[in-house]
């Protein structure tokens, strides 16, 4: 049985403007997640990511549809037990949400004491929790004394307290710079695998998906408009909204812009060679191309791996006869697809 688990999950909140109608900030959403996985939720801005998380957490109630957690149905759900479940539930924030006027082992301590956690139980927890962080030197510090990865680490303790089995992140490093994002994103991978801690995590960096999430949802207008295994919907995305979400994080075949920016710095012929889990296929193609005498440069795009899978779009300017060019991509390995992008001169 999934340990999050919904059913045509409706939220809406009443319009801000008088006779308006009200706001569906999610619409009809199926999601399973299982025991010890590690589940991304991508989107744009106001895709109702954020409403979704405060669903699963029952810190609002749904409008519609079912939500369980553990087996319980939170619909419905009186008070009282909504909180016992919230204990169950960590939440970290983008902005950390840190008690400012607390200690950090008094933000460590804080939801041991409501949870009414003896003493002596609570300062061997703390101690136990900043260890696992790696703050044990910081106990007695405030937050103001702390850079952003070390209060981030403060509120991944605070939120392992309770010893929770499912953990929710919401844009956890989306205020920490790149060197930071990784510290802290090795921290939530031993969470994950250490402590066998299930995860829901909120962002719109790929970076986090890539490392952390085993599978991914993406979000559009309140809907998920595709799901499934992260290299599969990253690397291959089959819906337009989908598609067109994952292009802002995976340098893809280049726009029409980004074209007529190429063809006026690179001569020769522009086409973009897509790889989907062919590691090994890269070295074969500059071969084949070396081979057939050409000329060639890497002038956009990437490539992105995924827990050892890899896959990518290099776009190349090539340079040689035009038939030699057709002829050599006629010989490329299999898993290569190309597009030749039209180019002034030259037919594509
Ligand atoms: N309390 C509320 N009252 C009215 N409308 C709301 C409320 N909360 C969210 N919404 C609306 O619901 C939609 C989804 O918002 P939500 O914050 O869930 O999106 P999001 O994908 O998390 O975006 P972001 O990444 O910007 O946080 C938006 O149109 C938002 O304005």
């Amino acid at each position: 049985m999934p340990l999050v688990s919904l059913r045509d999950v409706r939220k809406t909140f009443p319009s801000a403007t008088r006779g308006a109608p009200p706001v569906t900030a999610v619409d009809g959403v199926d999601l399973d997640i299982e025991a010890g996985e590690v589940f991304g939720i991508v989107g744009y801005s106001g895709a109702g990511k954020s409403t979704l998380m405060r669903l699963v957490n029952g810190l609002e109630p749904v409008t519609s549809g079912s939500i369980t957690v553990g087996g319980t149905e939170l619909n419905g759900l009186p008070e009282r037990e909504l909180r016992r479940l919230r204990i169950g539930i960590g939440m970290i924030f983008q902005q950390f949400n840190l008690f400012t006027s607390k200690t950090v082992r008094g933000n460590v301590s804080y939801p041991l004491r409501v949870a009414g956690t003896p003493r002596t139980e609570i300062d061997r927890r703390v101690d136990e929790l900043l260890g696992f962080v790696g703050l044990a030197d910081k106990a007695g510090s405030h937050p103001e004394q702390l850079s952003g990865g070390q209060k981030q680490r403060v509120g991944i303790a605070r939120a392992l307290a309770t010893s929770p089995r499912l953990l929710l992140a919401d844009e956890a490093t989306s205020a920490l710079d790149p060197e930071t994002t990784h510290e802290v994103l090795g921290l939530l991978k031993r969470v994950n695998e250490e402590l066998g801690v299930t995860m829901i995590v909120i962002t719109h960096e790929m970076d986090v998906v890539q490392t952390l999430a085993d599978k991914v949802a993406v979000m559009d207008g309140g809907r998920v408009v595709e799901q499934g295994d992260v290299f599969d919907v990253f690397s291959a995305p089959q819906q337009p909204s989908s598609r067109r979400f994952v292009s802002t994080v995976v340098r893809g075949v280049p726009s029409a812009d980004e074209q007529a920016v190429l063809r006026a710095r690179h001569p020769g012929r522009l086409v973009t060679l897509s790889f989907h889990d062919a590691g090994s296929t890269q070295a074969e193609v500059f071969s084949a191309l070396s081979r057939a005498g050409l000329g060639f440069e890497l002038v956009f795009g990437g490539v992105n791996d995924i827990r050892g899978r890899v896959f990518g779009h290099l776009t190349l300017a090539l340079t040689g006869p035009d038939a030699v060019v057709e002829q050599a991509l006629g010989t490329l390995p299999d898993g290569v697809t190309v597009t030749r992008l039209p180019n002034g001169d030259v037919r594509g």
